[in-house]
């Protein structure tokens, strides 16, 4: 495989959770939201190096968090900006120049499992762009701004992006660079590399791959986590007896 960086973007303000600071310090079970999300790269063995995006008011408490749990993979806590279209570009360029390929992952969603990771960095090699999905489970409606329903597109054709995403480390550098000179922004890494006409691959998500958005998400969290722990505790058990 080729030499793989992450970037991890948690410079947001999380403004919808509606915490006193950034949501990525709340706590999750035993540690930090961002914790979680950090410690699935550092223990695949795909991922060479981590490159983790803060704000300025930030970077001294990730910087701690980082040594508190001994990421060894971070290489540098780099500033971000104001979108986090701004944020993933910091982290890219901070990146040693071996790497070759880039995944990028929001520090927001700590639940994708160790498992899960491996098996997308497996399929996603052989694409220049990769991106995890899940099906939507709505009926999706695009309205305009009066409230007037314009059309209901066909679900089956609809997909609901995750991150992980992967992309061959020239391609998303070129992506960005190209969106800041004509003014696109995006509101994932996939949508820059599909604005310059190149193909994204999608492959399959967890529904468990939430993102900490919203203050529910964070009790459907600290549920999957039990539930994990639970059958973890169960088979422990059953070994025993
Ligand atoms: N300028 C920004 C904005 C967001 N992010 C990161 O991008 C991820 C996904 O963003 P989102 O969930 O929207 O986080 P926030 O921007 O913090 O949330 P909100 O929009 O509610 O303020 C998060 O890990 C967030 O920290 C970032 O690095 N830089
Ligand atoms: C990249 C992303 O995770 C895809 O769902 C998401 O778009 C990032 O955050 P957003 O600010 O909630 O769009």
């Amino acid at each position: 495989m080729a030499s793989l960086g992450v970037v991890i973007p948690a410079a947001g303000q999380g403004k919808r959770m509606g915490a006193s600071g950034n949501k990525l310090f709340l706590m999750l079970a035993d540690r930090p939201i961002l914790a979680h999300s950090l410690k699935l790269f550092e223990d695949s063995s795909n991922v060479s190096e981590i490159v983790v995006v803060g704000s300025a008011e930030d970077l001294p408490k990730i910087k701690e968090l980082v040594s508190k749990y001994q990421f060894t993979k971070v290489s540098h806590v780099t500033l971000g900006g104001k979108e986090r279209q701004e944020s993933v570009y910091a982290g890219v360029r901070a990146l040693s120049p071996a790497i070759q390929r880039v995944a990028v992952h929001d520090g927001a969603r700590p639940l994708l499992t160790l498992d899960q990771l491996n098996r997308f960095f497996t399929e996603a090699e052989k694409y220049r762009a990769a991106i995890m999905v899940v099906p939507v489970k709505d009926t999706i409606k695009r309205v305009d701004e009066e409230g007037q329903v314009l059309e209901t597109p066909p679900r089956e054709s609809l997909r609901a992006v995750q991150t992980p995403q992967v992309f061959e480390r020239e391609l998303l550098e070129l992506a960005h660079r190209r969106c800041i000179d004509e003014g696109f922004l995006g509101t994932d890494d996939a949508s820059l590399v599909e604005w310059l006409g190149e193909p994204v691959h999608v492959l399959e998500g967890s529904l468990e791959n939430i993102k900490m958005t919203t203050p529910e998400d964070l009790w459907l969290a600290e549920s999957i986590l039990k539930k994990r722990s639970d059958r973890v505790r169960s088979k422990i058990g059953s070994e025993k007896n």
